[in-house]
Parts: structure tokens; sequence; C-alpha cells
């Protein structure tokens, strides 16, 4: 088969490779030129993929796969194109932004010739590929869906670092607009991937065909919503537990003794690319579910709290200085998509705290770039806040934090035999 891939980001360069290492043709195609560059002679543009440089290095000198910037080069002719350029949500409205997309769904209608399946991978609202890919490659092409082209949705449920892997493990959930549509897309993927044996799913491991695009395009949104609702449901029991001198911990490892209950753990935030974005691009097309909506904005408020609440034991905050221990999203990834460290930094500065930042995985300059004064352990503080489960923190003790008089820990990621006689407050239990 020739694949094209659109975009070769974090999920698509690895896809790309995926799909070559399984015995075809691949060309990939982004606007980043300095990325096609790189790829192009065998690199890695960005770190962190476990084996992706060492298939580069493979399939790049033998040809089975390039890059491109130029749509022209990579679409006509090609057998199944896989899109996975990115979505975001505005802040403010959290409306779908679909610049990216719209964008290379253009130059790719420009471009597509009859006989190509055209799969889109990036989670999208349930409704978009019918609803908006359709006429945007229908128009763009001249082309008819269900006759010169097939069009497909298969959410990527894969984590960076891990794709490899990931990508075996998991059922690749399809569905298309027709029969014909999801017969093309089970074949594509059964021919670019192969999958582990999964004795503990209800179906074999392998494709799963969901039927319908809306169906598969909210199989994604309704997985990573469920997650920020359980977390949102953990927060609630952690900020009633708190109130009444439970502890939530014991609470939630008792209630999950049994098979029935997977309750998460509380948090002072829940961050990265997918976690607290996908249950608002859910709710743009299911604006009635405000289960989702009050669990996002508890979840949200997360830092607030705990930083008024250290307000409250420690009094004014003005002039105090306060490390936030932690700037990425969660512990042992070196990402600081939607972290928590954001509006943790934000609560403490709007009480006029000095504020600084240590993450045992950023250098100073890092943490300069992202805004931050960095800090270095054993350096006078008043009141620390660890924001990210990093395993460097399980031994962390206020002999590394000399001056500090209280630690709002907002993961229970500390040892509490070592916090004994300094004032320690965790999310989820009594201060
Ligand atoms: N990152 C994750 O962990 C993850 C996990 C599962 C699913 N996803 C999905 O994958 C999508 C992409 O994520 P990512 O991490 O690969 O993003 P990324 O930022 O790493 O890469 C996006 C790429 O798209 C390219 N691009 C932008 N506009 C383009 C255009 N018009 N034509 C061609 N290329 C274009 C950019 O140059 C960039 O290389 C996300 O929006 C999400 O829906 C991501
Ligand atoms: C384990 C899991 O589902 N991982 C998914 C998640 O990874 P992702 O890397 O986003 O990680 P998690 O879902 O584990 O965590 C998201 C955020 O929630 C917080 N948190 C997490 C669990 C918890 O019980 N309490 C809590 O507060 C974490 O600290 C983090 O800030 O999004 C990706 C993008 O869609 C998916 O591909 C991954 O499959």
């Amino acid at each position: 088969m020739r694949i094209a891939v659109v975009a070769l980001g974090k999920i698509g360069l690895p896809l790309a490779v995926q799909f070559a290492d399984s015995g075809h043709e691949v060309i990939g195609v982004d606007v980043n030129q300095a990325a096609v560059n790189t790829i192009n002679e065998g690199l890695e543009p960005f770190p962190g993929e476990a084996h992706l440089q060492e298939k580069l290095s493979e399939l790049i000198p033998a040809g089975r796969l390039r890059a491109t910037s130029d749509y022209a080069d990579a679409i006509p002719g090609a057998d199944a194109v896989v899109l996975v350029a990115p979505v975001f949500v505005n802040d403010e409205t959290w409306e779908p932004d679909f610049r990216y997309m719209d964008a290379a769904t253009r130059s790719l209608a420009e471009h597509l010739t009859p006989g190509t399946l055209v799969s889109y991978e990036t989670t999208l609202p349930v409704g978009t590929t019918r609803n908006r890919w359709k006429p945007m490659l229908e128009e763009g092409s001249g082309l008819v869906e269900g006759k010169d082209f097939h069009l497909a949705y298969s959410p990527e449920r894969v984590l960076t670092g891990r794709v490899f892997a990931d990508l075996r493990k998991y059922p690749k959930l399809i569905g298309a607009l027709s029969d014909e549509g999801n017969r093309l897309a089970r074949a594509f993927y059964e021919a670019v991937l192969q999958f582990d044996e999964r004795p503990d799913l209800p179906r074999p491991n392998g494709v799963w065909d969901l039927g319908t695009t809306e169906a598969s395009e909210m199989a994604k949104l309704a997985e990573t919503t469920y997650r920020d609702v359980n977390i949102g449901l953990a927060n609630q029991f952690g900020l009633f537990a708190a109130a009444n001198g439970i502890d939530v911990y014991k609470v939630i490892e008792a209630c999950n003794s049994q098979p029935y209950s997977h309750i998460h753990r509380p948090g002072i935030a829940v961050g990265g690319h997918c976690i607290p974005v996908y249950p608002r691009l859910y709710l743009s097309t299911d604006p009635d579910a405000d289960i989702v909506r009050v669990a996002r904005q508890l979840n949200a408020s997360m830092p607030e709290r705990l930083v008024a609440q250290a307000e409250g034991i420690l009094g004014d905050l003005t002039g105090l200085k306060a490390v936030v221990l932690g700037a990425a999203y969660r512990g042992g990834v070196k990402e600081t998509a939607f972290s928590g460290v954001f509006p943790t930094v934000q609560a403490l500065t709007q009480r006029g705290a000095d504020v600084v930042v240590h993450d045992p995985i950023y250098t100073d300059d890092e943490l300069r770039a992202l805004g931050f004064e960095p800090y270095a352990l054993g350096g006078d503080v008043d009141v620390a806040v660890l924001q990210t489960d990093h395993a460097e923190y399980r031994d962390l003790g206020p002999e590394r934090l000399p001056g500090v008089k209280l630690l709002v820990d907002g993961r229970n990621a500390t040892d509490p035999a070592r916090w004994v006689g300094t004032p320690r407050i965790v999310v989820g239990t009594a201060a």
C-alpha cells in the first residue's frame, strides 16, 4: 500500500513509522519544514518516544519512509491517508479551534484522487467527520464520498512516549460513513497494526468496528471524560472527607477493594493535553451534560481551593516565599500542557507571595523559559505546594525546605513520617 500521513507530530510521526515498519510505502506531510528536514536526515525531531530514533535510522535510509511539506508529493494516488493535525479548545469559550485541521483538510482535498481511504485520528467533537470534513473534502476535491473516496474516523488512544507499545495493546476503534468505508478502514488498520493477545478484553484485541464515525468520535471523548469526571468525584469526596476529619485515601482504597468501584485519586490539578481538554470538546456537542461541566469546573478550582486553605492556616501570604514543587502535569513526564503549575503559581502570586518553582526534570533555564523563577532544594522558603507526583518527592522532608511552615501536598506524594512536627495539608484529608 501507499500511505500518506498528514501532520508528523508526536502522534503522526510514530504512526508513519509504524505503517512503514509494517511493510508499506509511507510519505508524511507536515507544514514544519525544519521537522521535515530533520526526519529526512533520519533523526527524530523531538525526544522521548521509545524506539522512534532506532526505527527512523532503519526506515529513512532504506527509502521506506520520507517526509515532505508538499501535499502534491504525498496525496495523489495514496491508498490511504491518515490525518492527525491538532485541534485545540479556546480557553475562554471552551469551543473547538479547528484552524490547523481545516488547513490540513483543505490542502488534502486539493490533491485527493479517486480510490483513497481518508481516516481522521485527531480527537474531535461528535459529528465533525460527517458534518465538517466530508463537505470540505467533497467541495475541495470535486469527488464524492462513498463513491470516489471513503471517509473514516479512528481515535488515537496511545500515550506519547510509549506509542509503539500502546498501538499493540489497545483495540483500534473505527467507524466510517458507509459499510464499504467500514470494510476499507478495517482492512487498512489490520494491514498496518499488529495486536497483543488480551484475554482480559470481552472480544479479541484488534480492529473494533463501532459502525459510525459518531460512535468512534464519542468513544475517545467518553473514555477521557470518564477520567475527568471520576477525578472530579474523587475531589468532591476529598473535600467532604477533609471537612469531616476523614482520610479519603483509606475510603477510596476500601471502595476499590471490590471489583465494581474504580474511584480515582483526588489531586490539585488535572493537566495534560487530553483529560482537561476533551470533556470540553464533549460539551461542545452535548451542552446538557452538566455532570461533565461540574466535574471540569471542580477540578479546575482545586489549585485555588488548596492555596486558599494554605492562606487560612498561615494568614496573609503577602511577602512569603512560596515554592511550587513540580512544573510537569504529572509525575515522570516532561510536559507542562495544562499543568496545574500555572493556576497554582497564579493563585499564590495573586495573594502577594514571592513564588518560585522546582522540578527535578527541568533545568533552571527551562523553568525560566516557562516564565518561572527556578528554586533549588535547600533554599529558604515559607510555604511549599506540591503540584506533581514526581517519585523524587516521596522522600522529601522539611530539612530540604529550610524555614518551611506549611506543606500543601496536592498529590499525597510525600511520606508523612518525614513531616512529623511540620504542618502538612494533604488534598482530601483533614488539615
Ligand atoms: N499527544 C498525545 O498524547 C495524543 C494522544 C492521543 C491523541 N492525540 C491526538 O493527536 C493530535 C495531534 O497531537 P500531537 O501530539 O501529534 O501534536 P503535535 O503538536 O506534536 O504535532 C502536530 C503537528 O501538526 C503539524 N501541522 C499543523 N498544521 C498542519 C497542516 N496544515 N498540515 C500538515 N501538518 C500540520 C505541525 O507542524 C506539527 O508537526 C491531538 O490534537 C490529539 O487529538 C494526541
Ligand atoms: C491513564 C490514562 O488514561 N491515560 C490517558 C491520558 O494520559 P495522561 O498523560 O493525560 O495522564 P492521566 O490521565 O494519568 O492524568 C491526567 C491528569 O490527571 C491527574 N490525575 C490522574 C489520575 C488520578 O487519579 N487523579 C489525578 O488527579 C494527573 O495528575 C494528570 O494531571 O490521556 C491520553 C490522551 O488522551 C490518553 O491517550 C491516555 O491513555
